[in-house]
């Protein structure tokens, strides 16, 4: 019997966070006196085929039959994978499970804790946090026409050719011009920036695995499959294109000017000011000039930006757009509010501003619902930084801990009887947003980590359903999609034809 085990009933009652965690680390205190006799939790076998095929039911089948706190090897790597119960001791406890390390660890980027004194996830957790999502209001006001001419480009092309469209590449294509256009400024949107910024969004994801399971290569030479790729893209997209062409007008508008550090700047919320020169006053000397170092930082800090922005946020747009084609009934309604809370303008076109967007709560709650519904399972996940206790059992130090999304995600107790109901406006009453996250809820993450960038991504979520609502309906080639990827929903787009039928009037 485990020298923990008479712990286990404790551990296993409804505690409130606090006393549970202080037990936690009353265990950690024990763990060197009981070293000898520590249980790992099992390690359960699930063949890679269902790994990959069927996910949800082979993990959901393993958690059940060995326990709510599994070891499993996936892609030459054990991870331990966690039930319901102990979802909320994970996103709890920063001390001992690491967001960075877990994070550079999936991401294949183990390198960049190594650099400047580890910094990297606080810095860009910093640009998001502090100098964009203060400045919500403006950057909607800015990065709605885009969407709004990307949406009557697409809408006019799917009637010209009478085909169906590429909703992924259109998606990919506003929200990269709409970065480029909060990162950089107007002035540096071009075709050329354009389609650097795109490849090297696809780019990163390939170079961070997101399309690894797809490739047998890949899944069965992992290092291989790494080291091949990464060449390919450090010496093709990321030196050749991004450094050489963007790098330069980087370094102009940090080295070229000065700034007023951010400690003592007064107009700390100024809604036009490009995110470039955010960053300025961020790492301004006392003197307001930026050193070389955090210019070639900064250059990497928007690199990562771009990714984390882009691409997920574009894979999730074409998730609600297939599921509102595949569930049309929800539609009149969603049509109903856009009429309800777009702003017309003096010049004859309509606005949407993030104010309306807010308002749009029909469609926040169809959101929220395809969020929780699509699929997720091995989603977030931390890393051990030492032996950490779990239950009745430790896990070793330096590996990967993920929870099961789809126990919470769909959990009866969470969510009620009808848990695994796909109901989109389930939410419109509940007065819980898209963005709010929780243990029954979180595709964002949850607490210290949870995604500094969710509002913003569901603005745009929005603005890509309304834009093409108001103008086509969406439908599906036999009223169905497949999934691609079951055990990386969030990162790969679901494929399907989505035809876009225009309407006899547009609505705004
Ligand atoms: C639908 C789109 C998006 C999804 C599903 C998503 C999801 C996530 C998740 C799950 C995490 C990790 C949280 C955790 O482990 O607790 C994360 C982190 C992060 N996300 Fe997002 N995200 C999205 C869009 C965005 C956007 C638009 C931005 C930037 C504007 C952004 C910036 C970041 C950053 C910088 C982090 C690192 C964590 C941090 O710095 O605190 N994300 N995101």
């Amino acid at each position: 019997m485990s020298s923990l085990s008479h712990f286990t009933p404790l551990l296993r009652k409804p505690f409130s966070i606090s006393i549970s965690v202080s037990r936690r680390e009353f265990l950690l205190l024990l763990l060197p006196f009981c070293a000898l006799t520590v249980h790992h939790p099992p390690i359960v076998d699930i063949p890679a085929d269902d790994i990959f095929n069927k996910p949800l039911e082979a993990y959901e089948t393993a958690l059940r039959n060995h326990g709510p706190v599994i070891g499993v090897r996936r892609k030459g790597r054990l991870e331990y994978i966690l039930g319901r119960e102990y979802t909320k001791y994970l996103f709890a406890d920063d001390k001992n499970l690491s967001f960075e390390e877990g994070v550079a660890t999936v991401l294949n980027l183990r390198f960049i804790l190594a650099i400047r004194g580890g910094k990297f996830f606080k810095d860009v957790d910093r640009l998001v946090a502090s100098g964009m999502i203060p400045r919500i209001e403006g950057i909607t006001n800015r990065i709605f026409p885009i969407f709004m001419k990307h949406a009557t480009g697409l809408v006019n092309d799917g009637r010209q050719r009478g085909e169906h469209v590429d909703f992924f590449a259109h998606a990919h294509h506003s929200i990269a011009e709409s970065m480029l256009t909060v990162v950089m400024g107007e002035q540096y949107v071009n075709d050329q920036h354009l389609s650097i910024i795109e490849d090297m969004a696809h780019d990163i994801a390939n170079m961070t695995g997101i399309y690894q399971n797809l490739s047998y290569f890949a899944r069965t030479f992992p290092w291989l499959w790494r080291i091949a790729n990464w060449t390919r893209i450090i010496f093709g997209t990321l030196l050749y294109r991004y450094f050489f062409v963007l790098g330069p007008h980087i370094w102009r508008e940090l080295r070229h000017n000065t700034f007023v550090p951010l400690s003592r700047s007064e107009k700390e919320h100024d809604s036009d000011e490009p995110l470039l020169h955010f960053m300025g006053r961020m790492f301004a000397r006392e003197d307001g000039t930026v050193s070389v170092a955090d210019t070639l930082w900064s250059a990497c800090l928007v690199l990562s930006l771009i990714f984390a922005s882009v691409h997920q946020t574009a894979v999730v747009a074409v998730w609600v757009m297939y599921e509102l084609a595949a569930r049309p009934s929800y539609i009149p309604a969603i049509q109903d509010e856009l009429m309800a809370i777009v702003e017309p303008q003096a010049d004859g076109t309509h606005h949407l501003s993030y104010e309306s967007l807010r308002n749009a709560r029909y469609l926040d709650s169809f959101i929220r619902e395809v969020m929780r519904l699509k699929g997720d399972t091995l989603g977030v996940c931390r890393q051990t930084v030492q032996d950490t206790p779990m239950g009745d059992y430790v896990i070793p130090k330096g590996h990967l801990v993920i929870p099961m999304a789809s126990l919470s995600h769909r959990s009866t107790e969470y969510h009620g009887e009808d848990a695994e109901l796909f109901d989109g406006f389930r939410w419109v009453e509940e007065n819980q947003p898209a963005v709010m996250v929780s243990p029954a809820y979180f595709p964002f993450g949850l607490n210290r980590w949870a995604c500094p960038g969710r509002v913003l991504a569901v603005a745009e979520m929005k603005m890509i359903a309304l834009t093409i609502l108001s103008l086509a309906h969406p439908i599906l080639e036999g009223g169905k999609y497949t999934v691609v990827d079951p055990l990386n929903i969030t990162s790969v787009q679901p494929a399907g034809k989505l035809f876009l039928s225009p309407l006899a009037q547009p609505l705004i």
